[in-house]
């Protein structure tokens, strides 16, 4: 029997992340409505995938969170995943530098049932983050904002948080480029290669990278706080 071509192997990868979704991760009204809304809207379609909204979920869930603040709303996408981890007394801040994206995240976050429990905060993070000190510990953090900022969220998220709190930043890997010191790295890159090897180094925090199987999505950081 001949073997399977690279282009085999990648469809088969496909099918076998395509049924992980619809079994496990499938986007209900709420999330399909978010999509629409961006789209409507004319927002970049930049929002995490299904499968890692389910993982931000089950991690929510495992650190039993009950605050949550997020970098980065976009449509609000992830946004919903994580506010549905929430116990009805919970509390998701979001923090958006687009007021335009902000309109749009709180529309999506109500359409989706969870306008309750959720904020949206309009303004740059680095503005906003030293106004949460009061508010936290944040259980789970999750970093999807302007990434040449990541090392500096990353300091904010360990200010914010607690032992047992979850830090979560997506786009992690970008085909390996997060890994790489080169001497033509951009903004962006310096910021995901600093952050890797912050989390990875920083005795605090227990960190591992997940990268998705397939070539149109990147990957997530995921650090647990050990201690401060
Ligand atoms: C990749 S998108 C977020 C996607 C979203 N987390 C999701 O998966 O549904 C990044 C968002 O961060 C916002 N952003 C960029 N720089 C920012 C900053 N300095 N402060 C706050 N938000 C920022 C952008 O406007 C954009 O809406």
């Amino acid at each position: 029997m001949s073997e399977a071509t690279s282009e085999q192997q990648a469809e088969q990868r496909h099918q076998i992340e395509s049924t992980i979704s619809r079994l496990f991760a499938p986007e209900d009204a709420g999330l399909q409505g978010a999509l629409q809304a961006a789209r409507d809207a004319g927002l970049p379609e930049i929002q995490i995938n299904p499968i890692q909204g389910k993982l931000l979920q089950v991690l929510a869930t495992a650190c039993q969170a009950r605050k949550i603040l997020e970098i980065g709303s976009l449509a609000g996408y992830s946004g919903i995943w994580l506010a549905r981890a929430l116990p009805t007394d919970g509390h998701l801040i979001t923090l958006e530098i687009n007021p335009e994206h902000a309109e749009v995240v709180r529309a999506s976050f109500a359409n989706a049932g969870v306008g309750d429990r959720t904020e949206v905060r309009v303004g740059a993070a680095l503005d906003l983050l030293p106004t949460l000190t009061t508010e936290g510990p944040f259980d789970l953090i999750f970093i999807d904002a302007d990434k040449a900022s990541y090392p500096q969220y990353l300091d904010w998220a360990i200010k914010l948080s607690r032992a047992g709190s979850i830090i979560i930043a997506d786009n992690c890997v970008r085909d390996g480029v997060a890994f790489q010191q080169t001497a033509t790295m951009d903004a962006d890159t310096i910021g995901l290669v600093q952050y890797n090897q912050l989390t990875r180094e920083d005795p605090r925090l227990t960190t591992i990278v997940l990268a998705n199987d397939n070539d149109y999505t990147d990957g997530l950081n995921i650090a647990v706080v050990k201690a401060h």
